[in-house]
């Protein structure tokens, strides 16, 4: 700590000048300290991935932690810059092959940012390092490993886990986050069809069977890692829909909205992949179950997310492009011929992954959830 030279052997002025000095250099020191201990150590396993190049575009303005290990499969230790060169400057950090131990020793929250089946082989053991998980695969998202099993086509390995594990949308489940050890984020279509249809759900207005959700996405929807359908000549100037009546998205929107309105649901889910990088719009069709206004039924949203930062409920229809690079999710309603059409739309990469798993972090932490994410 800094000293002071005795009262007596200084002119009056020059002392008190030196006492302010003192106690302003003081005061920056305990800032300095508070702030080391209460930065929170961040992992991301599958750091070359697209959902990690955004969350560490968020923790780099996050007050509050500090991103000590990033991990991937290779051996070369590249630097994080190498990787993902928009982020050049932003953070001094190799990506390593490090095991869940290692990741355990070096972090307090992890972000899990793998596939499927590979997030279920890390989660039990960085949950045994005594780390809490925030898992952006659909390794944890449905709560009966034999639904599990039979949209995925994979015995899952930790089954026991699946009941109690916390389903990571705020909107719904806000309430339960903070004292999870496991959230398991919700998936991105899966949040944008939830979030348009569940205080429709809630107040009673629509029937909970045959909703129609026609949901659109952007490439990065399907990740960095290669795959034929997603090279340039294959899904430029073309669009397609793709696991009609097997996409592994509906048991899951079905899950959580059975649970917000109290009695099965069932949606016929029909997604398609959109030449743009990023993006969800999902049209969707529910019946109401009486005739209602436009205006009626967006004042029933905008009381539902009354209190939600995220949820925009809009005049207007929404569009990617009004959300992109944004963690907001917008939605809105028309009637046509009677029929309702129900909008929502999101960045598939903020708001349907890295977004909302800092809106988790963020609860986890017992912060204010938009800490990081403002002004976005
Ligand atoms: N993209 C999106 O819009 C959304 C994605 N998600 C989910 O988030 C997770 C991450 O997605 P995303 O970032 O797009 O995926 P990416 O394919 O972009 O990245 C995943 C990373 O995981 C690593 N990886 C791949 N296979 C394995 C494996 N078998 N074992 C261990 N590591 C592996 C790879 O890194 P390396 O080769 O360096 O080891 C890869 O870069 C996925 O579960 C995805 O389903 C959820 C919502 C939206
Ligand atoms: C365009 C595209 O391919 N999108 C992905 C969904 C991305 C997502 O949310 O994936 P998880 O549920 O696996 O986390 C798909 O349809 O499989």
């Amino acid at each position: 700590m800094p000293r002071l030279a005795a009262k007596d052997t200084l002119p009056r002025v020059e002392y008190q000048v030196r006492q302010n000095t003192l106690k302003t250099t003081t005061a920056r020191l305990r800032k300095v300290e508070l702030r080391n201990i209460l930065m929170t150590r961040i992992a991301i396993l599958g750091a070359t991935g697209y959902t990690a190049l955004e969350l560490l575009k968020i923790l780099a303005r996050h007050p509050h932690v500090e991103v000590t290990a990033l991990t991937t499969r290779q051996d070369t230790k590249p630097h994080v810059s190498e990787i993902h060169p928009s982020l050049a400057g932003q953070f001094d950090l190799v990506c390593e092959n490090l095991s869940p131990e290692e990741v355990g020793s070096r972090a307090d929250i992890v972000f899990c940012a793998l596939p499927h089946t590979a997030s279920m082989e890390a989660v039990p053991q960085l949950l045994d390092a005594g780390c809490k998980v925030v898992d952006l695969s659909a390794d944890y998202r449905l709560s009966d490993p034999g639904v599990y099993e039979k949209w995925y086509g994979h015995v899952h390995t930790d089954p026991t886990r699946l009941s109690n594990t916390v389903y990571g949308l705020p909107e719904i489940y806000g309430d339960r986050i903070p004292g999870a050890s496991l959230v398991a984020n919700p998936g991105c279509y899966t949040s944008t069809s939830i979030l348009g249809l569940a205080p429709l759900l809630a107040a009673g207005l629509i029937e909970p069977t045959g909703i129609i959700i026609d949901g659109k996405s952007g490439v990065s929807g399907a990740g960095r890692t290669p795959k034929l359908g997603t090279l340039y000549a294959e899904c430029n100037e073309s669009v397609t829909a793709y696991g009609i009546g097997t996409h592994r998205h509906t048991p899951e929107i079905e899950q959580v909205l059975a649970d917000v309105g109290g009695a099965a649901v069932q949606v016929a889910f029909n997604p398609h992949l959109i030449p743009m990088d990023r993006g969800i719009l999902c049209s969707m069709y529910p019946k109401l179950k009486e005739p209602k206004s436009v205006e009626e039924l967006l004042d029933v949203m905008r009381k539902f997310y009354a209190n939600q930062p995220f949820v925009r409920v809009v005049d207007n229809i929404p569009a990617t492009k009004h959300v992109a690079h944004t963690n907001f999710c917008d939605i809105s309603v028309r009637l046509n011929q009677g029929q309702l059409v129900v909008f929502s739309a999101t960045d598939n990469l903020i708001k349907g992954a890295s977004g909302v798993a800092v809106q988790n972090m963020n609860l986890l932490l017992g912060l204010d959830q938009r800490m990081g994410m403002l002004p976005c």
